[in-house]
């Protein structure tokens, strides 16, 4: 092995501002997470990894507040998960966006929603499209838009809510690979800029691995943390990390306990 060994986050060493406790949650009788406890640290980029089917999504939607769970406790900041304001994308924008909408009404939405005045509705947009660069026609319906560029109105509409935290459910799994890598940028520059919570679950090891801080590797059903992985590669990170040796090792790493994981 001439590759280094990849870092290794204690569980809970970091100061949590996610705090999951005892999660409980089953289907149809069926477990899938028994006393489950995870921690998540403040500003930091966190992937969730593993098995299908082993309750990624759950996880996410449970701790957002879309789902509800059978017992256990969800903090977020040191208060209930549900007084906290969550920023959510979902994998398929198209299903999530309003197609009846322009973009920017559509980001505008849960500013409408919360009732913020219409002019500071305009003046917190404009901030934002300002703050990340966006170039895009917003006047644009989003069904006019590429796969891409409408994730991209879903990760804003998501920001313009000012989150504490942002949940990405496989957000690029429906783009093709040129759609993936122009959010991907977007989503770390996004992250560079507001050091936001951000939460994402992927069933792509090497994007998973791109983008995060920490990776949590999920075990299977019932559902357990195997170990959370530490990547602390500098930002912005560019393709030609993913030759890097500090890359290689971590994903090789998170592999080789997948496998096992999938042996048990
Ligand atoms: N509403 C539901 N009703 C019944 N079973 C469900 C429901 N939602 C999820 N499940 C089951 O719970 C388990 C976890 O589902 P979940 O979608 O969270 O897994 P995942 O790890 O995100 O999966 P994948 O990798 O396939 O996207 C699966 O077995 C799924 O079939």
């Amino acid at each position: 092995m001439i590759a280094p060994s990849p870092e290794r986050a204690q569980h809970g060493a970091d100061e949590a501002f996610i705090r999951v406790r005892g999660l409980d949650k089953s289907f149809a009788g069926q477990p899938v997470y028994r006393g489950f406890d995870l921690d998540i640290a403040r500003g930091t980029f966190t992937t969730i990894f593993g098995p299908n089917g082993c309750g990624k999504s759950t996880l996410i939607n449970m701790m957002s507040g879309l789902i509800p769970f059978d017992g256990g406790s969800v903090q977020i900041g040191g208060r209930d998960f549900r007084s906290a304001r969550i920023g959510y994308v979902f994998q398929n924008y198209r299903d999530s966006l309003f197609p009846w909408m322009r973009a920017l009404e559509n980001i505008e939405y849960p500013l409408k929603v919360r009732g913020v005045p219409r002019k500071e509705q305009v003046a917190r947009v404009e901030a934002l499209l300002a703050r990340f660069e966006i170039t895009l026609d917003l006047r644009r319906h989003t069904y006019e838009m590429s796969g891409g560029q409408q994730q991209l109105v879903a990760i804003l509409r998501a920001l313009a809510a000012d989150p504490e935290v942002l949940f990405l459910d496989e957000p690029f799994s429906a783009l093709d690979y040129e759609m993936t890598l122009y959010v991907r940028d977007r989503l770390q520059a996004v992250f560079l800029e507001t050091g936001l919570t951000t939460v994402l679950v992927s069933h792509d090891l090497e994007e998973a691995v791109y983008l995060a801080d920490r990776i949590v590797l999920l075990s299977k059903r019932p559902t357990r943390v195997v170990e959370t992985i530490a990547y602390e590669t500098p930002r912005p990170r560019t393709a030609e990390i993913l030759a890097d040796p500090r890359f290689v090792a971590t994903k090789g790493h998170a592999l080789e306990i997948f496998r096992a994981e999938m042996r048990r």
